[in-house]
C-alpha cells in the first residue's frame, strides 16, 4: 500500500519546553489514523507540523514522498485540511465559497466547476449549493469546511476534532463520510471522543508528553479491550473456594446475588472447566460471559502507565 505520510523523528521545543519528542510514524491509503492523547499532550503541535503550518526543530516530514520542509509548495498540494474552527465566509454561498477556496489550492480556472462539483457531491451538499454559508446547520458548514478540504483531491486529509459541537444524527453522518473519504485518502483525525476513533478509523495513535505511547490497529486495541476477568451468574451460590481451586483462576470476587467475577491468567482462560464445574454442581449456570474494557479504560491505563495522568 502507498506511504502517504512519513514523519521520522519529529520534535519540536518551544524555548526549552520539549512538546513533541522524537516522533515516528506512517500513513498508508486506505488508514483512517485517530490521533488521541491527554491535554497538552503535543497532537496540535504534531497537526501543525504535519501540515507544514509549524517547522519542526528537528525530524523529517514526507507527503506523499515529496520533503515538506524542502518542497512545501509541492508536498501541500497533496494536503486538505480541516481545522477546528473551519475558515468558513458566513456570506458567501457554498458555491461560491468552496470555487474561491479552488482558486486558493491552485486548481486549474477550468477545472473549478468541476472540482466544486465533485466535492459538493461527495460531502451530501448538492441541495444546499445556493444556501449561504452563514444560514447552513452545524452539520452542513462541517460538510463545507470538509468539502473545501478535498477540493484539489489531495491524497492525505487532515481533520482537526470533526464533530465537536453536532447533534447525535450530525455526528453519524460526519463519520460516514469520514470512513467512505478513508477508502480513496489517507486520513488523520484529532479528536478527544474515543468511540469516535471506534467508529470512524482503522488505526489510532495515542501522543503521551509529547511521545507516542501506542501505534494499534482497531483491531488489536479491541483485543487489548479483553480484560482477564469473566463475569459468572449461576441460580444457587457457588463454592468459591472450588472454583478458586480450578487451574488458571487467580482469584474469585463474589457480586451481589449469585454473581461473581472471575479472574484469570493471561494465557489461561478457564471458561470451559468453570462451566463444566458449575453444571457438574448443579449450582445452575445462568451466564459466564468475559468483562469487556471499555476504550477510555485502555486508554487511562495506557497513559497512567507512562505517568501521565494523575491518580
Ligand atoms: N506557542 C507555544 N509556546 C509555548 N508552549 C506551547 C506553545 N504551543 C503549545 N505549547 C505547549 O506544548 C505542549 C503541547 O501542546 P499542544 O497544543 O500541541 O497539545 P495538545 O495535545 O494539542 O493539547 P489540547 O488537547 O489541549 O489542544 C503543551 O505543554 C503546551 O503548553
Amino acid at each position: 500500500m502507498t506511504v502517504l505520510v512519513e514523519a521520522n523523528h519529529l520534535s519540536r521545543y518551544y524555548g526549552g519546553h520539549c512538546a513533541v519528542d522524537g516522533v515516528d510514524f506512517t500513513l498508508k491509503q486506505g488508514e483512517v489514523l485517530g490521533f488521541l492523547g491527554p491535554n497538552g499532550a503535543g497532537k496540535t503541535t504534531t497537526m501543525q507540523m504535519l501540515c507544514g503550518n509549524l517547522a519542526p526543530s528537528t525530524g523529517q516530514v514526507r507527503i506523499n514522498g515529496i520533503d515538506l520542509l524542502d518542497r512545501p509548495k509541492e508536498a501541500k498540494r497533496h494536503l486538505g485540511y480541516l481545522p477546528d474552527t473551519p475558515p468558513l465566509y458566513r456570506e458567501l454561498t457554498v458555491n461560491e465559497f468552496l470555487a474561491y477556496c479552488a482558486e486558493l489550492h491552485g486548481v486549474d480556472k477550468t477545472s473549478i466547476p468541476a472540482a466544486v462539483k465533485r466535492a459538493r457531491e461527495r460531502c451530501g451538499l448538492d441541495e444546499m449549493q445556493e444556501r449561504l454559508i452563514g444560514n447552513l446547520s452545524k452539520g452542513y458548514q462541517q460538510r463545507t469546511g470538509i468539502a473545501q478540504a478535498i477540493l484539489h483531491n489531495p491524497k492525505v486529509i487532515i481533520l482537526d476534532e470533526p464533530t465537536v459541537g453536532l447533534d447525535p444524527l450530525q455526528i453519524r453522518e460526519i463519520r460516514a463520510l469520514i470512513r467512505e473519504l478513508g477508502r480513496e485518502h489517507g486520513i488523520i483525525l484529532s479528536t478527544h471522543i474515543l468511540t469516535e476513533v471506534e467508529e470512524s478509523c482503522t488505526h489510532v495513535q495515542i501522543i503521551q508528553q509529547g511521545r507516542l505511547i501506542l501505534r494499534e490497529t482497531i483491531a488489536g486495541l479491541q483485543r487489548q479491550m479483553h480484560s482477564c476477568t469473566l463475569e459468572v451468574t449461576t441460580r444457587m451460590p457457588a463454592d468459591l473456594k472450588t472454583l478458586s481451586a480450578l487451574p488458571g483462576v487467580l482469584s474469585v470476587e463474589p457480586l451481589a446475588g449469585n454473581r461473581l467475577y472471575v479472574h484469570h491468567g493471561v494465557d489461561h482462560n478457564p471458561a470451559k472447566q468453570i462451566a463444566e464445574l458449575i453444571v457438574a454442581s448443579g449450582w445452575g449456570l445462568e451466564e459466564l460471559a468475559p468483562v469487556k474494557k471499555s476504550l477510555e479504560d485502555v486508554f487511562i491505563q495506557l497513559t497512567r502507565e507512562t505517568g501521565g495522568l494523575p491518580g
